[in-house]
């Protein structure tokens, strides 16, 4: 048994339920974050993700590691040593959220697999999530978070990201770069103290990666808010999303769909060949 099997061994977390009243006003400061076109809410219904600036934790300042990140948490392994990144998950939406009505979340651990990549051991964590609304279930999700222990390591293979457009054949682009502002207000919005985000130096040097890095679900979003703008007619009822590499700060990407009659296949490209962000999405 590796030493992250041991540290993992008795943890089961129980459940926990929290609510929200959804006031529309984080949704509408996401809008102007993501520079969504008019009109933002149709109905009151909150897009696919957008329950991202919803039920968020504001832990007290000293319940922060020095990453930034809550010291602590239900769902939080006990790994020494943590470093967390948002690696993928699935949403099913039945019917949306509406904003201005209180609506729960209930969270529990769905799964946790101890696995071995390119970039060493390392322990996938699933939380699921059911949010009902007036009685019914209105979604479920699973979110999958990805963590290592031990120091950083140099990620010299990221060093070398390309500074050109990728370009690419699909039906559906959209360019996109992170930059600092827009990265600082995503934070804000998702409650996400993580320091990787927006706190230069600290990215370089302890974490060592070459920049500021993009948020996984800013990644997830751009490619479900290209998918809902292009096929208006049609909700999305499913996303199923990966974060393969990460995306820094001054990156050019491309995001791109593929759609076929009721799916589409959306990536986040860094050039042609690079996928760093994909996606399924499902229209009902
Ligand atoms: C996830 C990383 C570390 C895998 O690392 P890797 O490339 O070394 O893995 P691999 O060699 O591709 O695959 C190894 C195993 O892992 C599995 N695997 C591989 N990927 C996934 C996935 N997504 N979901 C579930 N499983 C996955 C894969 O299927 C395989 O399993 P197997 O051995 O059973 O075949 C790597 O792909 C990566 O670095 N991705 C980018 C992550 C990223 O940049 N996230 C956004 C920034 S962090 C963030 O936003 C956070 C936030 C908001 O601040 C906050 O919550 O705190």
């Amino acid at each position: 048994m590796s030493d992250l099997e041991a540290s993992l061994k008795g943890w089961d977390p129980d459940p926990v339920t929290s609510s929200d009243a959804l006031s529309p006003d984080p949704a509408l400061a996401l809008a102007a974050v993501l520079e969504t076109p008019r009109p933002f809410l149709v109905d009151g219904e909150l897009p696919p993700l957008w329950h991202w600036v919803y039920f968020l934790d504001w832990p007290a300042h000293g319940d922060l590691g020095a990453d930034g990140h809550p010291a602590h948490g239900r769902f939080l392994p006990p790994v020494p040593n943590r470093r967390r990144m948002f690696a993928g998950g699935r949403l099913t939406i039945t019917r949306p959220l509406r904003v201005d009505g209180v609506a729960e979340r209930t969270s529990s651990l769905s799964h946790v697999a101890v696995k071995r990549g390119r970039s060493g051991e390392m322990v996938f964590v699933t939380v699921r999530s059911e949010f009902r609304q007036e009685g019914g279930l209105r979604m479920v999700e699973e979110q999958d978070y990805v963590y290592r222990s031990g120091e950083s390591e140099t990620r010299s293979s990221y060093a070398t990201a390309p500074r050109q457009w990728p370009e690419a054949a699909a039906a559906w682009q959209q360019r996109f770069t992170g930059d600092s502002v827009r990265l600082f207000r995503f934070s804000a919005l998702t409650a996400n103290a993580h320091r990787i985000h927006y706190d230069e130096p600290y990215a370089r040097e302890v974490e060592r990666y070459p920049g500021l890095v993009v948020h996984g679900p800013l990644l997830a979003m751009l490619m479900t808010e290209l998918a809902r703008r292009n096929r208006a007619e049609s909700p999305i009822s499913t996303v199923d999303y990966r974060l393969r590499r990460p995306v820094f700060a001054g990156t050019p990407t491309l995001v791109t769909g593929t759609p076929d009659e009721d799916s589409a296949e959306m990536t986040v490209l860094s050039a042609p060949d690079t996928v760093v962000a994909q996606a399924k999405v499902g229209f009902a």
